[in-house]
C-alpha cells in the first residue's frame, strides 16, 4: 500500500525553496546504508532533519547523529534521533550543513553562527560533505555575497594579537564579534572568541592560500574557510526551484522538487 502524502506546513518563497533544497540533498545523499550522519547548523538544516525523520523509524533506529553545535544537538534530541559524538564516530558517512557563502568551486565561508570549528571537524570526518542553503549564498567568488568577513575562532586571551596580525595580512576590517543581548563578545560552544575579518577579492579568489596563512597564526583555532571539502551544494531559489552544483563544475538550475512526495527508502 502506498504511503499517504506528507502533511507539511505551508511555506512561502525562499523558505519553501530551502525546504525543497534540503529534501533533495537528503534524498540524494542520505541512503539507508548510511548509519553515521553529521548534522550541521543554520536555517536550512532543520529541513534536513525533517526529511531524515520522514525516512522512517526503520532506517533511523540504527543510525547515530553527530551535531555541530547546540542548535543541531537540540534538533537531534527533539526529533528522537540518537545523539552521537566525534569521539565515538570519528568517521561519518555523510554530513549536511548550511553555509554563509559558496563559490563556483564549492569552497565556502562558514561560521556566521560561530559554529565553524565543530562544523569543520564534521566536514573533514565525513566521506561526503554536502551544503544546503538559499540562493543568497550561491556565488562565484567568496565574499561577494557575504560581507561580514571570514569568521575566525580564536583563543580568548590571544584575540587582540591575532586581530593585529589579520590587519597586517591585509584584512580591511578585522573585528571581534560582539554579542547581541549580551555585554561583551560572542563566546563559541567551545569557549572561544570569534574575529570576523574581511579580505578583498584578491585574497578571496584563493581561499585555500588565505586559509593556510590565517591558520598558522598562533591563537587561531579554526578558520571559517571550507576549501576542497564539499562534494555538492543545493540552493533554494526565490521562485521555489533548486540549483544543484557538484564538484567538477556540473550545475543544474531550475530543478523542481515535490516536497509532498515521501522519500524512497529501500
Ligand atoms: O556557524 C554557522 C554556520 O556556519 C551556518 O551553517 C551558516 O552561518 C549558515 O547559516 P544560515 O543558514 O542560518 O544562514
Amino acid at each position: 500500500m502506498a504511503a499517504a502524502p506528507l502533511q507539511l506546513n505551508a511555506l512561502q518563497g525562499v523558505e519553501a525553496a530551502k525546504r525543497a533544497a534540503a529534501y533533495a540533498a537528503v534524498d540524494n545523499h542520505v541512503k539507508p546504508e548510511h548509519q553515521i550522519i553529521g548534522i550541521g547548523s543554520g536555517s536550512t538544516v532543520p529541513y534536513v532533519v525533517e526529511r531524515i525523520v520522514q525516512q522512517g523509524p526503520k532506517v533511523n533506529t540504527n543510525r547515530w547523529f553527530v551535531p555541530t553545535g547546540f542548535q543541531s544537538k537540540e534538533l537531534i534530541v527533539k526529533n528522537g534521533l540518537k545523539l552521537g559524538d566525534v569521539d565515538s564516530f570519528p568517521e561519518i558517512d555523510v554530513t549536511i550543513d548550511g553555509a554563509d557563502d559558496v563559490d563556483s568551486n564549492l569552497n565556502a565561508i562558514k561560521g556566521g553562527g560561530a559554529c565553524q570549528l565543530r562544523e569543520k571537524v564534521l566536514a573533514e570526518a565525513a566521506k561526503t560533505f554536502i551544503i544546503v542553503a538559499d540562493f543568497r549564498k550561491n556565488g562565484e567568488i567568496l565574499g561577494q555575497g557575504w560581507k561580514q568577513g571570514v569568521p575566525i575562532e580564536v583563543a580568548e586571551f590571544a584575540w587582540s594579537k591575532v586581530q593585529r596580525q589579520l590587519v597586517k595580512l591585509g584584512s580591511t576590517n578585522a573585528a571581534l564579534r560582539m554579542g547581541k543581548a549580551k555585554a561583551g563578545p560572542v563566546v563559541t560552544d567551545n569557549g572561544n572568541f570569534v574575529i570576523d575579518a574581511q579580505f578583498d577579492e584578491k585574497f578571496m579568489k584563493q581561499p585555500d592560500e588565505l586559509l593556510k596563512t590565517i591558520k598558522l597564526l598562533t591563537g587561531v583555532i579554526e578558520v571559517g574557510l571550507f576549501t576542497n571539502m564539499c562534494q555538492a551544494a543545493y540552493f533554494g531559489n526565490e521562485d521555489g526551484t533548486i540549483t544543484a552544483k557538484e564538484i567538477g563544475g556540473k550545475v543544474q538550475k531550475g530543478i523542481t522538487f515535490d516536497v509532498s512526495r515521501n522519500p524512497i527508502v529501500s
